[in-house]
């Protein structure tokens, strides 16, 4: 047999090496030195709803049809929760809810949570525990919360519950986030979105209220 069997071999017919690994990971537990910032002043109020960060995101975006069209509440705290009904489009064995559209919900739920810290932030690392099977028409009910800040890097951890609140445990996340500017999205982007988004003036004055209001 031929073929590198190192980790991270140069891809066939790619320009030039593949990036080394990044090396250590930081973990998703937040470190000792970690501080639980005070809840911004201007996050959504506890219990109500803390709206789409943008119209065709997977997640949340509700003229994203195929999406999860997720609606976030805020919390009393750093925290948030959601609903979202497993749906026969979502299954990954008979019957039952693919483990990443499980993942993309709790992903969508604990990214909702830089809202409360008046912040736009990108998911780095996602651990996930899949802890019990979700059938299609269950509604899994997800808690989310920060666990620690450090500089840009926003830990986080959620749980999704088959039912309700009091449901059974079906998912347990960890996750870090890593704050970002408004560059991240312009740079990296396909322009055109791009374009649409800076013509949208709610959606470019909220994202620049992050920028200049941290
Ligand atoms: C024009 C209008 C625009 C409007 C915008 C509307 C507002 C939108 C607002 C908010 C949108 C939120 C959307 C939520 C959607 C749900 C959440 C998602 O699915 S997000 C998509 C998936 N995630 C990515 O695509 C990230 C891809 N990765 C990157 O871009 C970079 O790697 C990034 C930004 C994560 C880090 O790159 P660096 O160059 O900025 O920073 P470095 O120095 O590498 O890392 C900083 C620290 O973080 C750690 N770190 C970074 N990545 C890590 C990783 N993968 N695992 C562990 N640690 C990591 C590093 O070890 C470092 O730690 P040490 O400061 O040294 O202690």
């Amino acid at each position: 047999m031929t073929g590198s069997l190192s980790p991270n071999p140069t891809p066939q017919g790619s320009a030039g090496p593949a990036e080394p690994p990044r090396q250590p990971l930081t973990p998703t537990s937040p470190p000792d030195d970690a501080v639980l910032p005070a809840r911004h002043p201007e996050a959504p109020a506890p219990g109500t709803a803390i709206g789409s960060h943008y119209v065709h995101c997977f997640g949340c975006g509700p003229q994203q049809t195929g999406g999860l069209q997720m609606d976030v509440r805020a919390g009393e705290g750093l925290d948030v929760t959601a609903e979202f009904v497993v749906k026969p489009l979502h299954q990954g064995g008979p019957g039952l809810a693919h483990g990443g559209i499980l993942v993309t919900a709790m992903d969508e739920t604990l990214g909702s949570l830089n809202w409360l810290l008046h912040t736009a932030a990108v998911t780095g690392r996602l651990e996930s525990d899949f802890v019990r099977p979700v059938p299609v028409d269950s509604l899994l009910h997800i808690r989310a919360w920060v666990t620690g800040v450090v500089g840009r890097k926003i830990y986080c951890a959620g749980e999704g519950r088959i039912g309700g609140p009091e449901g059974p445990v079906a998912i347990r996340a960890q996750a870090l986030f890593i704050q970002v500017k408004l560059e991240h999205f312009t740079t990296h982007g396909r322009p055109e979105d791009i374009k649409a988004a800076l013509d949208d003036p709610d959606l470019f004055k909220r994202a620049r209220a992050f920028e200049v209001n941290p």
